[in-house]
């Protein structure tokens, strides 16, 4: 799904005039969620991810964890069609992805810094975006539409904001709000880049509940944080991004110094002295 003040994505482009009603479409199959193959992303000659493989089932929460810079927005765009891979392949429940992009089956809460937030657009219609894809072309919404937006407003705590600008909003309560654009889309794969990112802890507890739930109801969500510390609570499994995934496991696992290395570069749980990255070594290590 698109958006058209979403300064990365140029909407028409990608707009079919006829969509399947996605209820239709929404059952898990027998293959993975997401599974991504051989995925290399150049811009210019300058690789941002190379040979990337993960495989996603359904139910699971994955954690993208990674440095800046070592591809996890790269590896969002493509599976969102923004960025063209020079190689390989990512299938959504079996289908290649700009199908299942078609069927409206994968959602995405972008990085807040790809989101125009000046544009004049209300809360509610962002939210109602979630709903082209079962909408026809002219995108009149129906009694259920306007239901789905509703719930998934209350479900999410910003219903009292629904008229208000998208720009009017807390760095919390604008997640919340691409977080009920993705609940009312009722896709069964999602994507969220950094949603913790400038929330507060209520915020980031009402969306970890939230995920844990779409979980639970058999979705799949590959997340990008740079809060180690929640991963155990939040994911079911993380995968270490250093241009390629390096390591896909357990949260436990991967949160051992030594796989924390393959990706970081160095060991982020060795004492201040050592290393920047302290801060997060001393709150994991306690
Ligand atoms: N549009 C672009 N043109 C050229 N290079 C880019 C572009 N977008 C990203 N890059 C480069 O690709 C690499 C991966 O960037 P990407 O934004 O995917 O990293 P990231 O892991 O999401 O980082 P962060 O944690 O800071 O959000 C970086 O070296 C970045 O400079």
């Amino acid at each position: 799904m698109t958006l058209p003040f979403q300064k990365t994505l140029p909407f028409q482009k990608t707009l079919p005039f006829r969509r399947r009603d996605a209820s239709q479409i929404r059952v898990p199959s027998s293959s993975a969620a997401l599974e991504i193959s051989n995925v290399t992303v150049r811009y210019k000659s300058r690789a941002a991810i190379e040979n990337v493989n993960l495989s996603l089932d359904w139910g699971r929460v994955c954690g993208l964890i990674g440095t800046n810079g070592s591809g996890k927005s790269t590896l969002f765009k493509t599976i969102m069609g923004v960025v063209k891979p020079q190689s390989g392949t990512i299938q959504v429940a079996g289908l290649p992805s700009a199908q299942a992009r078609r069927r409206s089956m994968i959602s995405y809460v972008p990085q807040s810094e790809d989101v125009d937030w000046t544009f004049p657009i209300s809360v509610r219609d962002v939210v109602m975006m979630g709903r082209y894809g079962s909408q026809n072309w002219l995108r009149t919404p129906r009694e259920t539409d306007r239901d789905a937006v509703s719930t998934a407003l209350e479900t999410v705590g910003m219903a009292d904001f629904a008229h208000r600008q998208i720009g009017q909003l807390s760095g919390g309560q604008r997640k919340r709000v691409f977080v009920a654009r993705a609940i009312a889309q009722n896709s069964s794969v999602l994507l969220l880049d950094e949603p913790f990112t400038g929330v507060d802890k209520t915020s980031e507890a009402l969306i970890t509940n939230l995920l844990r739930g779409l979980a639970a109801e058999g979705r799949s969500i590959l997340i990008s944080t740079h809060d180690l510390t929640s991963l155990p609570h939040l994911c079911d499994e993380a995968a270490l991004l250093n241009q390629r995934i390096v390591l896909q496991d357990t949260p436990e696992v991967v949160l051992q110094p030594e796989n924390l290395a393959l990706a970081f570069g160095h060991n982020p749980l060795a004492p201040a002295s050592a290393n920047p990255h302290s801060a997060t070594a001393s709150r994991l290590a306690g």
